[in-house]
């Protein structure tokens, strides 16, 4: 396949430095090459503009509305660019509010697209159910169609509509849900393995089922979240939000292998690497294993 790199060094979700690095220290990886070695067609489209608001204050609890919103347009303008090129869009990140423009710009071109979110947390606060005021806990909240009566119109966001279902999102890895949250997955029926059940049904059994109830004719494309905090903290230290008891290696490559073996992997985003956090160890070992997980993507199988 043609895949389509892209960069968002952001960090404006979140209020801890250093996400901006994010992709950064993933191409000083190598993970273009990395790709580009498995006979992967890899173009490296640069890094997206990231707007900078001036008094950008917080409105209805959300921090820089304005700074995250008119960024995230710009992500989706670039995301919909490289996918009207490329036939698979990988993005770099940058804090896990770039999956508003991210799945938006995905939607413009795959409709019809359905999204699995791997995470230690849901996501999906409102700006009135969060409690940090961070944009990175609440992205999709301003995608779901069933939310939008629930989610203020934020200065900065005038140019996004919802475009998937809630029914369309599966969740994998969450160990840290917050009360709101709770409530809004249940309330609307949002497919959610945690932990819990990783633990209670293997891995192999969260993945067949999460992609059965988002997609049961397997036709549809899927966009990828990845947020390196649904691993164990011993494998993605450098991250500004990590909870124990996370994914294995070898979770997560499986989730990885199976996604790949569908065929219709329509884009991964890489979300919340912060290589300020931690020591030169604990960062080269974010990078290495965020790394290894992604190749798992594109055709890296560990039985060759
Ligand atoms: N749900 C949280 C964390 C969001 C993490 C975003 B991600 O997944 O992109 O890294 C947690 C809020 N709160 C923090 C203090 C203790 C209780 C939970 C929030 O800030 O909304
Ligand atoms: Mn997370
Ligand atoms: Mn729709
Ligand atoms: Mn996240």
């Amino acid at each position: 396949e043609r895949i389509g790199v892209l960069g968002i060094p952001f960090s404006k979700g979140q209020s801890r430095v250093g996400t901006e690095y994010g992709p950064e220290v993933l191409r000083n990886g190598g993970i273009v090459r990395k790709l580009q070695n498995l006979g992967c067609h890899v173009k490296d489209h640069g890094d997206v503009e990231v707007i900078h608001v001036e008094n950008d204050d917080p409105e209805e609890n959300a921090k820089n509305p304005r700074t995250v919103g008119q960024t995230s347009k710009l992500i989706a303008d670039k995301v919909e660019q490289v996918l009207r090129s490329d036939d698979i869009c990988v993005t770099l990140g940058g804090d896990h509010s770039m999956a508003i423009g991210c799945i938006a710009g995905n939607a413009r071109v795959e409709p019809d697209l359905v999204v699995l979110w791997i995470d230690a947390h849901a996501d999906i606060n409102t700006p009135m159910t969060s409690d940090s005021g961070n944009i990175h806990g609440m992205p999709l909240s301003f995608l779901v169609h069933e939310l939008e009566s629930y989610v203020p119109k934020l200065p900065g966001f005038e140019w996004l509509s919802p475009c998937i279902h809630a029914k369309d999102i599966a969740y994998i890895g969450l160990r840290d849900v917050d009360a709101g949250e709770r409530k809004i997955i249940e309330k609307f029926g949002i497919t959610a393995f945690s932990m819990q059940e990783v633990d209670k049904y293997g891995i192999n059994e969260v993945v067949e089922r999460a992609l059965r109830a988002v997609d049961p004719e397997g036709k549809r494309p899927i966009h990828l979240s990845f947020d390196v905090d649904a691993m164990d903290p011993t494998l993605t230290p450098s991250t500004g939000t990590p909870v124990i008891g996370g994914l294995s290696l070898r979770e997560t490559y499986y989730i990885a292998e199976e996604v790949a073996r569908t065929g219709r992997l329509s884009m991964v985003d890489v979300a919340e690497v912060n290589p300020l956090l931690g020591d030169d160890k604990d960062k080269k070992l974010t990078v290495d294993m965020t790394i290894s997980v992604i190749q798992r993507f594109f055709g890296n199988r560990r039985g060759g």
